[in-house]
């Protein structure tokens, strides 16, 4: 469903992605962890192309958006791009909409959809993210984890076919990020397809399909979970995975 072949990029000198090739099937969670600077959000942005990469493939569903550092016309760039929904670390809420707003607003500007289909909508991924009575509400009186559930719901208000994950509870405090990760993890029993790039180790093991370590600027090894916390051939994920659960 996602083929990603080669990425580089660099930002001046700094090489940041180096050769990063990935598959990710559908219906598959991909978790993508590693040390902080590793390039993981970097590679996750360029997905949408909120970075420009410098060489590479990207391919979504059969669909191009950069082949062999050549990237397609402005309207292949937006097919491709529509075709994933991204939630940040930090929200990124509309603040002068409420939580409807914030849902409504894409779905009608880009898609052209009726306030009646926008609203419906709506309604049911609150109600999906269990926060039906907020509809009203603006994000300034949300918690953190309401917040990324509404962030979240804004996101599958698109109707995506894959959804990406940039750290989504890295700026939560801890009693909350159980909230959001439950709402993800509700998505991987539907089967969406999903990137996380996380610091949760626990819910990387537990949720994803398939683990993806990367170390500046390189994939250093893939595997499923079991593969890569408890087979000795995985030896620098477990270096790393020691030193972050300490
Ligand atoms: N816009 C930018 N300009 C210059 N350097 C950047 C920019 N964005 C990222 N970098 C650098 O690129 C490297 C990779 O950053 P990136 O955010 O992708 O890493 P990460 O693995 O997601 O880290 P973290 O886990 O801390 O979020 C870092 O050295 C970072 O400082």
């Amino acid at each position: 469903m996602v083929e990603v072949s080669n990425l580089k990029k660099s930002f001046g000198t700094l090489e940041v992605l180096n050769n990063v090739s990935f598959e990710v099937k559908k219906g598959e969670v991909v978790a993508v962890i590693g040390p902080s600077g590793s390039g993981k959000s970097t590679m996750l942005r360029s997905l949408v192309h909120l970075e420009q990469v410098s060489g590479g493939s990207i391919c979504v569903e059969g669909d191009y958006l950069v082949k062999e550092g050549v990237y397609t016309n402005q309207q292949g760039i937006k097919r491709v791009t529509s075709k994933m929904g991204m939630v940040f670390q930090h929200f990124h809420l509309f603040p002068h909409l409420t939580v409807r707003g914030n849902l409504e607003l894409a779905p009608r500007l880009v898609k052209g959809e009726t306030k009646e289909e926008s609203r419906k909508k709506a309604e049911e991924l609150l109600q999906k993210v269990g926060l039906a009575d907020k509809a009203e509400v603006y994000p300034a009186k949300l918690s953190g984890g309401q917040k990324q559930r509404v962030a979240i719901a804004r996101a599958l208000m698109m109707s995506p076919a894959i959804m990406l994950f940039d750290e989504p509870t890295s700026a939560l405090d801890p009693e909350l990020t159980g909230e959001v990760l439950q709402v993800i993890k509700q998505l991987a029993r539907e089967h969406m397809t999903m990137i996380v790039v996380t610091h949760e180790m626990g819910f990387a093991r537990e949720v994803a399909d398939q683990i993806i370590f990367m170390d500046n600027g390189e994939i250093i090894e893939v595997g499923t979970p079991d593969q890569l916390f408890l087979n000795p051939r995985f030896e620098r994920t477990k270096a790393f995975l020691q030193r972050s659960l300490k």
